[in-house]
C-alpha cells in the first residue's frame, strides 16, 4: 500500500504538486492519470525518495522509502525511460542490481524471461531501442519480486505487442495481490488496465475513483441531431428550454432530453431530421471535461 499525505513540491515559482493525498491499495491496478505537466512524475519520484517533498509525506507499507530494508524487494519502479548510457549487457546490469540488493542471481534470468529479453540478454543495454529499454526497466522493477510497483508511462515506446504484454503484466501483478501504480496521460490506456484512478491536473488531485464511477460522473448524455435547418431547430429547442450546442461537424447536441422528445418536436414544427442518436460521453470526454475545467479554473492563478 502507498499512502500519500498532503504532498507538495515547489520548483521555484512552479507548484508542481499541490497538497495531494491519496492511498494506492493492493490487489488492483491504480491508474495515475493527468495531462502532461500535471505532476505525476514528480509525485512518483517523491514516493521513491528521489525528490524531497516541500511538504507532506509518503508511506510505503507503513514506512518511508528510505526506511525500507532492502528497498528493491519492497518497492520496484520503472521511471521515465532514459537512454541507458550503459556499457554493461542487460544481464550484467540486472546482475549488478541484484547483487547490490541481496537478490539471488537466479532471479535475473527469471525477470529477463518475464520481460521477453532472453534473446538480447548479452547485448549492451546502452544500445537498446526505447521499447527494449522500457522492458529492461520493467525487468529491474520486478527483480526484487516486490509487493509494491510503480510504473511511469510504461507503454511509451512499446510496439502493439509490447503494449498488450504490459497490460496483461500489470493486471497479473495486481491479481497476485500487489500494489500496482501506473501513470499515463492516456485515459483510453488506463480504461483497459486500471480498476481505480487517481486523477491529477496542475498538481491538484481532481478525482480518486473507480474507472466506472469516473466515466459516469463525467458523462453527460446528450442527443445528437442532424437537420438541414439547424438554426430553426435551435430556436425550437431553445423555446423548450433545452440546452443545445453545435458540434464541430455541424450536428446539434442537446442535453437533458431523449431522442423521442426530439422526434416529437421535429414533427410538431415540420422539421426534417436525418439523425437522432443518444450519446453518452466517452471516458475521454469525462477526462477532458475534468482536467479542462481545472485548467480554466486555475488559469492565471499561482
Ligand atoms: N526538476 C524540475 N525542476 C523544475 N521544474 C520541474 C522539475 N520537474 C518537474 N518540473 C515541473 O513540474 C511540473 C510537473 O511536472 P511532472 O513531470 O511531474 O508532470 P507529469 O504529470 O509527470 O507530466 P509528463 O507526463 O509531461 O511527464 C511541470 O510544470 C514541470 O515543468
Amino acid at each position: 500500500m502507498i499512502e500519500v499525505e498532503n504532498l507538495s513540491k515547489r520548483y521555484g515559482n512552479t507548484l508542481a504538486v499541490d497538497g495531494v493525498s491519496f492511498t494506492v491499495r493492493p490487489g488492483r491496478v491504480t491508474g495515475f492519470l493527468g495531462p502532461n505537466g500535471a505532476g505525476k512524475s514528480t509525485t512518483m519520484r517523491m514516493i521513491l525518495d528521489l525528490d524531497r517533498p516541500t511538504g507532506g509525506r509518503v508511506r510505503i507499507d507503513g514506512r518511508s522509502y528510505r526506511e525500507l530494508p532492502d528497498p528493491l524487494r519492497r518497492a520496484g519502479a520503472l521511471l521515465e525511460a532514459k537512454a541507458l548510457h550503459n556499457r554493461r549487457s542487460a544481464y550484467h546490469h540486472l546482475l549488478w542490481l541484484a547483487q547490490s540488493n541481496r537478490i539471488p542471481k537466479s532471479r535475473v534470468r527469471e525477470v529477463l524471461r518475464l520481460a521477453g529479453l532472453e534473446g538480447v540478454a548479452g547485448k549492451r543495454a546502452g544500445r537498446f531501442s526505447l521499447g527494449m529499454t522500457q522492458r529492461l526497466g520493467i525487468a529491474a522493477a520486478l527483480l526484487g519480486d516486490p509487493p509494491v510497483l510503480l510504473f511511469d508511462e510504461p507503454v511509451n515506446g512499446l510496439d502493439p505487442e509490447g503494449v498488450l504484454w504490459i497490460r496483461n503484466l500489470l493486471k497479473g501483478l495486481a491479481a497476485e495481490g500487489r500494489t500496482v501504480f501506473v501513470s499515463s496521460h492516456l485515459i483510453s490506456e488506463m480504461a483497459l488496465t486500471a480498476g481505480h484512478l487517481i486523477v491529477l491536473a496542475r498538481g491538484r488531485l481532481l478525482a480518486d475513483t473507480s474507472v466506472q464511477e469516473f466515466a459516469e460522473s463525467g458523462a453527460r448524455p446528450h442527443v445528437r441531431i442532424r437537420t438541414p435547418e439547424p438554426e430553426r431547430m435551435r430556436d425550437v429547442l431553445a423555446a423548450e428550454g433545452l440546452p443545445v450546442k453545435q458540434a464541430d461537424d455541424g450536428a446539434l447536441e442537446v442535453y437533458d432530453t431523449a431522442p423521442e422528445r426530439i422526434g416529437q418536436l421535429a414533427l410538431a414544427h415540420g422539421l426534417v431530421v436525418s439523425e437522432t442518436t443518444l450519446r453518452s460521453a466517452s471516458l475521454e470526454e469525462a477526462f477532458m471535461r475534468l482536467t479542462g475545467d481545472s485548467v480554466e479554473y486555475r488559469g492565471g492563478g499561482r
